[in-house]
Parts: C-alpha cells; sequence; structure tokens
C-alpha cells in the first residue's frame, strides 16, 4: 500500500511538472500537492479542488471572451429560463448569473411560476430560439410536475443546447469519429477535473453509477471516448459495491447521501462525487448541509484523488456552462 502510493505521489508530482494546461502548474500548487503527497503516505487522497480549478478556467474563459469582444465588439449571450420556486434551482440559477458577469458573458433570464403552461414555456423559448443576442439557453430542471420536460426541451434549438441535452447531441458523443456541438456540462467538469489533475484515463477500468441522460450516461460515453473500460452501474445492478471495488476511477451519480462507503472504493482509485444531497444539520446556520453519493471520510481514507462535496464537481459544472457559451458564441458567429 506504501509503495503505491508513494509511486502514485511520484507520477502525480511529474504530471503537475509537466502539465501545462491546467491550475496545478502554479509553484503554490505544485508546493500544496507535495505537501498532499507527504500525507498520502499516510492514506489520505489529493484533493481535487474543483473550486480552484473552476475560478482558473473562469479566468480562461474571460480572457479569450474578451479577445473575441475587441475583435467583434460583441459579447456571448446565457438564457436560463426557471419555472416555480424550488429552492436549490433559485441558488444555481443565482450562481450561473453570477458567473456569467465575471467573464463578460451577457445573461438572460426568464421567471415564471409554478403555475406556468408548457405553452407560455415553450414561447419563452422560442423567443429566446429567436434572439440572435442569446447563444446559449438552459431550462433548468426539473420543470414542475405536469410540464413535459422532453417536449421543452426538443424545442431548445440544436445550435444553442449548452446543456447538450438534445439527442443530436448525445448521439455525436457517442458516436467514434463524430464531434457534437456541446458536451454535457457536469461530465464535461468530471473529465476535465481528471485531465488537469494528470489522473489517467486510457486503458483503466472506469465506473459510472448511474445512468441519467444528463449526468451517468453521457460521463460512460466521455470516458470510454477517452480509451477507458467502462461499467455503467444502476438500481438494478447485482453486486454493484462489488464492480465499484474494481475500479481505478468511479464517477458516483446515483443521487444517494454517502450511499458509496469505504468498501466500494479500490486503494488507489480516483472518486468523483457527482452527488449533492441537502442533509439535516442542526449545526448550520442553515439547519442543513451538502454531502455526496460517496462517504467522503471513508472513501478518502482509501483513494488516492477525490472530489469534496461541496466544491469538486458542482462548480466545475457552471464553469462548463460558461465554457459551452462562449463555443456557442463562436459557431454561431463562425469564429
Ligand atoms: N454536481 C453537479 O453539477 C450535479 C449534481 N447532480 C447530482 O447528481 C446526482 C445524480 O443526478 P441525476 O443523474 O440527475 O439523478 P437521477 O435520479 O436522474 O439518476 C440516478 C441514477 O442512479 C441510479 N441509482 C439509484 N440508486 C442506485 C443504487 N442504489 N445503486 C446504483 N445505482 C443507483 C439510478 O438507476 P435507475 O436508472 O435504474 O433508476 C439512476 O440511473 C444527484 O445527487 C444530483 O443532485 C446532478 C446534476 C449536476
Ligand atoms: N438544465 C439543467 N442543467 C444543469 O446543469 C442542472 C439542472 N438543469 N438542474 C439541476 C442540476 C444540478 N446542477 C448543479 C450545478 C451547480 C452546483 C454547484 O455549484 N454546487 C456547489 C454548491 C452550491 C450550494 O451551496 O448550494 C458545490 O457543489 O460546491 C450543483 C448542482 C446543475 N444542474
Ligand atoms: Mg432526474
Amino acid at each position: 500500500m506504501a509503495l503505491s502510493f508513494s509511486q502514485a505521489c511520484h507520477d502525480s508530482v511529474a504530471g503537475l511538472r509537466n502539465s501545462t494546461r491546467g491550475v496545478p502548474v502554479t509553484s503554490r500548487a505544485r508546493s500544496a500537492s507535495l505537501r498532499v503527497c507527504a500525507a498520502a503516505a499516510e492514506g489520505t487522497a489529493t484533493i481535487i479542488d474543483g473550486k480552484m480549478t473552476a475560478a482558473a478556467i473562469r479566468k480562461e474563459i474571460a480572457t479569450e471572451l474578451a479577445e473575441l469582444k475587441a475583435k467583434t465588439s460583441k459579447v456571448p449571450g446565457l438564457a436560463v429560463v426557471l419555472v416555480g420556486n424550488r429552492k436549490d434551482s433559485e441558488t444555481y440559477v443565482r450562481s450561473k448569473k453570477k458567473s456569467c458577469a465575471e467573464v463578460g458573458i451577457e445573461s438572460f433570464g426568464t421567471e415564471l411560476s409554478d403555475q406556468a403552461t408548457e405553452e407560455e414555456i415553450l414561447k419563452v423559448v422560442a423567443d429566446y430560439n429567436a434572439n440572435p443576442a442569446v447563444n446559449g439557453i438552459l431550462v433548468q430542471l426539473p420543470l414542475p410536475k405536469g410540464i413535459n420536460e422532453q417536449r421543452v426541451l426538443d424545442a431548445i434549438s440544436l445550435e444553442k443546447d449548452v446543456d447538450g441535452f438534445s439527442p443530436e447531441n448525445i448521439g455525436q458523443l457517442a458516436m467514434r469519429g463524430r464531434t457534437p456541438r456541446f458536451v454535457p456540462c457536469t461530465p464535461k467538469g468530471c473529465i476535465e477535473l481528471l485531465e488537469r489533475y494528470n489522473v489517467p484515463i486510457a486503458g483503466k477500468n472506469a465506473v459510472v453509477v448511474g445512468r441519467s441522460n444528463i449526468v451517468g450516461l453521457p460521463a460512460a460515453l466521455l470516458l470510454q471516448n477517452r480509451d477507458a473500460t467502462v461499467t455503467i452501474v444502476h438500481s438494478r445492478t447485482k453486486d454493484a459495491q462489488k464492480i465499484c471495488a474494481d475500479a481505478d476511477i468511479v464517477i458516483a451519480a446515483l443521487g444517494k447521501a454517502e450511499f458509496m462507503t469505504g468498501d466500494w472504493i479500490k486503494p488507489g482509485a480516483a472518486v468523483i462525487d457527482v452527488g449533492i444531497n441537502a442533509v439535516d444539520d442542526k449545526t448550520s446556520p442553515k439547519g442543513y448541509k451538502l454531502v455526496g453519493d460517496v462517504n467522503y471520510k471513508e472513501a478518502s481514507a482509501k483513494a488516492n484523488w477525490i472530489t469534496p462535496v461541496p466544491g469538486g464537481v458542482g462548480p466545475m459544472t457552471i464553469c462548463m456552462l460558461l465554457k459551452n457559451t462562449l463555443e456557442g458564441f463562436k459557431q454561431q458567429n463562425g469564429l
């Protein structure tokens, strides 16, 4: 065990030195990583810092955007459609607007009551489809009961589908040799974290827990595209724990608080925890705290890399949305 940890530390520090694209190249991060490696010998994982990585990527986006603005006198626009008054959705939408402002994306937003009809929602989407200042459209999910989610999502024009949820887009993602217009934000953020922390993917066993259209399925496709050997585990899978315990990379997206305990994790694995679950916490002023789908304490004692919740995949999702909006702007303006 000690040997494999020290080998991993060596690899990871070498990777940082060679890295040309990521956050971890700064000397501060490098020395932080060396400190982390000292801890790893005692069985503590390198914490994959999604908050810091997202902040660094936002800088990259802001720089590119400023250059394009100087050239075209235009800025990208993102429209977010929020229906109803779910507290969590309101939080995400606020956070998206704030991030847009930070990088220089113009945000558009429409908020409808939970009584809105499907036709009203479709009208909002149609107006954004027709608005040339809007390069990306996101309809916040879930929509209120009684609304046909699929019908609303299908109304978003393919050019502006920055969530990347359309069947056309998922099809492109699944087929070899094809390039999707937009890679779905959460899975794209997971891969970006693995790559920026130099976690090897090709030839590794990767297990994705969950098969939703928005997280599990596209995450599995992205890993497969990077030559991992991918297994998808879902609620009907037999021996899910045993399958996970053989994984070099685990992406957890099942939506159950701290469900995956230490015995689900292979020593030395990379654990990407997508889950966002609110659990009661009397000691917090809000009365709740957020936890992932993985038992962080137990898993971090076995893994070599792990994402925290909060501060892991969540901030990356929003950051990838900004990136996709910039991408859409470039595509739509022939840049
Ligand atoms: N950090 C972020 O940016 C984001 C976080 N999330 C979070 O990620 C989690 C997953 O979200 P989402 O994909 O939308 O969830 P869904 O509820 O749509 O899908 C959950 C998946 O997990 C599977 N599953 C459920 N229980 C088990 C189990 N015991 N063992 C194995 N598989 C199981 C389900 O199987 P089956 O198909 O058989 O029902 C399903 O495929 C949630 O916590 C959500 O809040 C979501 C989006 C973005
Ligand atoms: N059309 C659509 N696209 C989405 O991408 C989409 C969606 N609908 N519906 C809901 C899920 C969930 N999701 C999150 C985004 C950011 C955080 C995030 O930033 N989380 C912070 C904590 C935020 C907090 O404190 O509440 C963190 O993990 O650090 C979490 C979850 C996007 N989703
Ligand atoms: Mg769902």
